[in-house]
């Protein structure tokens, strides 16, 4: 035995045998340890692949659950770390997704990448770790068609250093850059094909969807049927455009269009703009050949509540969704492919050359007399259009927009805001047809909700909340009406807080236990949730409902708002109410505004709430503002929109001309007629009105009353079959047919019956960034930026994880408890939990199929440095969702 200090009195021989001895003993250790996983990383350790594993045949992965995510196979450092731009010649250097950068600008760039790299990525080593069979890494190629490294390969992309990606299992050879490449084509393509037929079109302006659709006549043979929940105008405009998917299919696609209206009452069928005698569902020219109205007399008129969507960046910037898909390069080319970089800035006719008819510009030759007149009336007093369905009023206001700027107000003066994006995109685009597209690209078109938004970032400071502050969506919302709710009722009934707590055993126990479980605040919320949408949209405040005696209306209010402050947040609602707030306290703002947008315009009057009316009473009081609308029209009572608007309109504008449009251009004179005959009933008209139209009589409308909702649905499913076997080819029905339902439990059932029938069919109505697949494969892109929260790793684990829903829902359950006790972030705890070999809580299964989701995130990290296609990074994210993989299951059986 030797002493502590007897190893000074080794021979120089037996010193060198001990060193080399523990230097092999302390390479095996690392060995060793590269297998267990670094303590530094967030990840879990990734299996190791071995080459036998490579030869095993795929497994067959759908077993009537959902699938585990995939355990990539990097057996490379991080990226991260590895990080380098290698510098390009001609003082130019290329991001990892392909923008070229200038060198000033690439010097900043490569500080917030290693600032980026190393304050949220420098985590993420790659750790190989034994191989267990659950942990097979062949398997999960197998499973997985994502994009992953091969170090093996021999290909190299440029900048790669000998990387390349490729798809494991059977599909690898089928993904490589050439379908990146081919992905980011087609997307070029698809944005290409509108924009050429607006530019072919600038002769003749309002003509752009006849043209567009003789490119595209094709695609109508296997156009499928529309579903349609019957009444947000959003959708219907959704609908209308079915951008970008099928640019401008609609206007050919219908000619012979018919719409089915389900569990419709008179007065929404009068006032759904795709119904009688307003514009029709799935058309942008044809005239509704049939009209059929199926109705189910017990069904009640639950509220929708669908809010119109924040119009995103890139369409607010004039540039159609398909290009924003693309990265700044990609844009560029297309810009540069379709000439538009090179297009003529619009040249006004002079004056004099409008004196008589046959000199009229294009955009007034198209307008008939009462058209023109509001399009051209003075551009300094305030108009108001009041235009029956279908009677040319965006037509008009594209008119009085071009007069406005023939008279010389600068395209970035003119503000005009719509209720929809996808009719924002709209006008844009009939206005470029006219003008070329950088004269529209100055035009400030808008929602009220973005345009408030954007005004509510830009001034955060004064509204109490950071320029990042949250925005809640429907769901975030209801969550903080619960909360209010609760807080609420605990206030003005002083129930003990303790009955609530929803592990409680009182609460279990009492019977006012029984009356505050959760599921019962819920329910309560339900009521709160339209209170708090109306109050909002009326501009009430907490103190109104006080004076009016409604305590717990007020105290809901206040709890709901101070959540809101607390969170950092706003919901769609406060945009409007804190943009009014914001010009009536700080006279600088509505210096500044009115300065800006000197004219404004307003499209879909009858939709504006309160307090949009409020906002925009404000903005445009310098009186050069054009409103366009119909109070028959007005479908979004219950989301706070107030018709009488028209009316306040006149009370404040007393200097307004008014110009009334009566002469419908897109319906049968049946559905005129019959619109005509039942919106006499309305109670709330501003004004009767007399719609008319000259186009020819049609068939006539059928109305068909059903018991049930089911016998609803299958008397519409018949019909359109036996609609259908009367055509020349059955598919080509089905694109002129358009299903509106009141409720989404009704399209549901339409749905299943759809599919089981083999009918093709699209649904519209849920706006694309609610889905909740978009949601997801946000939150998995938000996780690789710096602010990503909880909240989008919670979302990524319930989406990912391979359990049933109850399992998925006790995992995420347990990681927010643990994230919770620790104070920890929800990644670091579910990083704590997953990594664990054995644990109290959950099996090894249940381990290592969390572990395979936080690899999975580490893979979308990696791929985000990686990867320089945009399209590539998507595909990547989005093959991870379990939906995808199981339509690919369901694509190769
Ligand atoms: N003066 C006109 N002469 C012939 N056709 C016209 C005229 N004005 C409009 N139209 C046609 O009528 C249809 C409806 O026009 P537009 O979309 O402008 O109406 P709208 O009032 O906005 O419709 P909606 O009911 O959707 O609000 C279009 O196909 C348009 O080409």
């Amino acid at each position: 035995m030797m002493s502590s200090g007897s190893s000074s009195k080794l021979s120089e021989q037996q010193q060198r045998r001990i060193t080399d001895n523990f230097r092999a003993a302390k390479a095996k250790l690392a060995q060793k340890r590269s297998h267990s996983g670094s303590p530094s990383s967030p990840f879990p350790p990734r299996p190791v692949v071995s080459s036998a594993s490579e030869n095993e045949p795929p497994v067959e992965f759908f077993h009537g659950g959902r699938c585990p995510p995939a355990s990539p196979s990097f057996r490379s450092s991080s990226p991260a770390k590895r990080m380098c731009i290698p510098a390009l010649p001609d003082r130019k250097e290329r991001t990892p997704l392909g923008i070229i950068l200038e060198n000033n600008v690439v010097q900043n760039f490569k500080s917030e990448v290693a600032h980026f790299s190393t304050t949220n990525c420098t985590d993420f080593n790659v750790v190989n770790s034994g191989k267990s069979s659950s942990d097979d890494p062949r398997k999960n190629q197998a499973l997985f068609p994502c994009p992953v490294l091969d170090v093996s390969s021999k290909r190299s992309l440029p900048g790669d250093r000998g990387y390349e990606f490729v798809l494991p299992g059977d599909i690898c050879e089928d993904f490589d850059e050439e379908i990146l490449r081919e992905l980011d084509d087609i997307c070029m393509r698809q944005t290409k094909c509108p924009i050429e037929a607006a530019a072919a079109s600038v002769e003749s302006p309002f003509k752009l969807e006849s043209r567009a659709c003789s490119t595209d006549s094709h695609v109508s043979v296997l156009d499928p049927v529309v579903l349609h929940s019957g009444v947000p105008q959003d959708e219907l405009h959704d609908v209308k455009m079915r951008a970008p998917e099928r640019p401008a299919t609609l206007a050919c696609s219908t000619a012979s269009g018919s719409v089915c209206v389900s569990s419709s009452t008179p007065h929404h069928l009068a006032s759904a703009r795709g119904g009688l005698g307003g514009q029709p569902v799935i058309t942008g020219e044809s005239t509704l050949d049939e009209l059929l109205v199926v109705g189910n007399e017990n069904l009640a008129n639950p509220m929708a509540t669908q809010y119109s969507t924040v119009e995103s960046s890139a369409t607010a910037e004039g540039i159609p969704p398909a290009i924003s898909m693309l990265n700044s390069s990609s844009a560029a080319a297309i810009s540069s492919t379709c000439g538009l970089s090179v297009a003529q800035p619009w040249i006004a006719p002079e004056s004099e050359e409008i004196d008589n008819e046959t000199e009229l510009p294009e955009y007034l030759k198209k307008l008939n007399e009462t058209q023109r007149e509001a399009a051209l009336s003075d551009t300094l007093k305030p108009l108001l259009i009041l235009a029956g369905p279908g009677s040319g009023k965006t037509s008009t206001m594209v008119a009085r927009l071009l007069t406005l700027l023939r008279e010389g107000v600068e395209a970035k003066s003119i503000l005009a805001m719509t209720f929809t994006t996808a009719a924002a995109t709209e006008m844009r685009q009939r206005v470029a047809v006219a003008t070329g597209k950088s004269v529209s690209k100055e035009l400030t078109i808008s929602t009220f909700h973005s345009f408030c938004l954007q005004l509510c970032r830009a001034h955060a400071d004064k509204l109490g909340r950071s320029t990042e502050f949250l925005v809640y969506g429907h769901g975030q919302q209801r969550r903080a009406v619960i909360e209010a709710t609760r807080l609420a009722t605990l206030d003005t009934q002083g129930v003990p807080s303790g009955f609530v707590e929803k592990d409680s055993s009182e609460a279990k126990e009492s019977e006012a236990g029984k009356d505050f479980c959760p599921a019962m605040w819920k329910e309560k919320a339900k009521k709160w949730q339209q209170f708090v949408t109306q109050a909002k949209a009326a501009g009430r405040t907490s103190l109104d409902y006080e004076k009016m005696g409604n305590a717990l209306g007020a105290a809901v209010l206040r709890h709901y708002e101070a959540t809101l402050a607390a969170c950092d947040a706003l919901d769609y609602h406060d945009f409007i109410s804190f943009a009014v707030s914001l010009l009536e306290k700080n006279s600088e703002v509505l210096n500044d505004c009115q300065k800006t947008w000197t004219c404004v315009l307003v499209d879909e009057f009858q939709d504006t709430s309160t307090m949009q009316y409020r906002f925009l009473r404000l903005l445009a009081s310098h009186n050069r503002v054009t409103i366009v609308g119909d109070d028959d029209q007005s479908i979004f009572s219950f989301n706070g929109a107030n018709a009488s608007g028209f009316d306040s309109f006149r009370r404040d504008f007393p200097m307004l001309k008014e110009v009334r449009l009566h002469q419908n251009y897109r319906s049968t004179r049946s559905i005129v007629e019959a619109a005509t005959s039942l919106i006499r009933y309305n109670k709330i008209r501003c004004q009767e009105k007399q719609a008319h139209t000259d186009n020819d009589i049609g068939e006539k409308i059928a109305v068909m009353e059903c018991r049930t909702e089911a016998a609803e649905c299958s008397f519409v499913v018949d019909s359109i079959l036996m609609n259908g076997s009367g055509q020349v080819s059955l598919d080509s029905a089905f694109g002129n047919i358009a299903v509106l339902y009141r409720r989404q439990v009704t399209g549901k059932l339409f749905q299943a019956a759809f599919r089981s029938r083999k009918i093709p069919f699209n649904v519209h109505g849920v706006a694309f960034y609610r889905k909740k697949i978009i949601k997801n494969v946000m939150s998995m892109l938000w996780t690789v930026l710096p602010g990503n929260t909880d909240i989008h790793w919670r979302r990524v684990l319930k989406a990912l994880y391979p359990g049933d829903k109850s399992e998925t829902k006790r995992v995420v359950e347990y990681v927010d408890k643990i994230a919770k006790a620790s104070k920890s972030s929800f990644r670091q705890a579910a990083q704590t939990i997953f990594s664990a070999k054995v644990s109290g809580t959950f099996s090894r299964k249940q381990l290592a199929l969390g572990r395979r989701v936080l690899t999975s995130l580490d893979m979308v990290h990696r791929l985000a440095h990686k990867e320089r296609s945009l399209s590539g990074l998507l595909t990547a994210v989005v093959n991870l969702l379990p939906q995808v993989r199981f339509m690919y299951l369901n694509c190769e059986r």
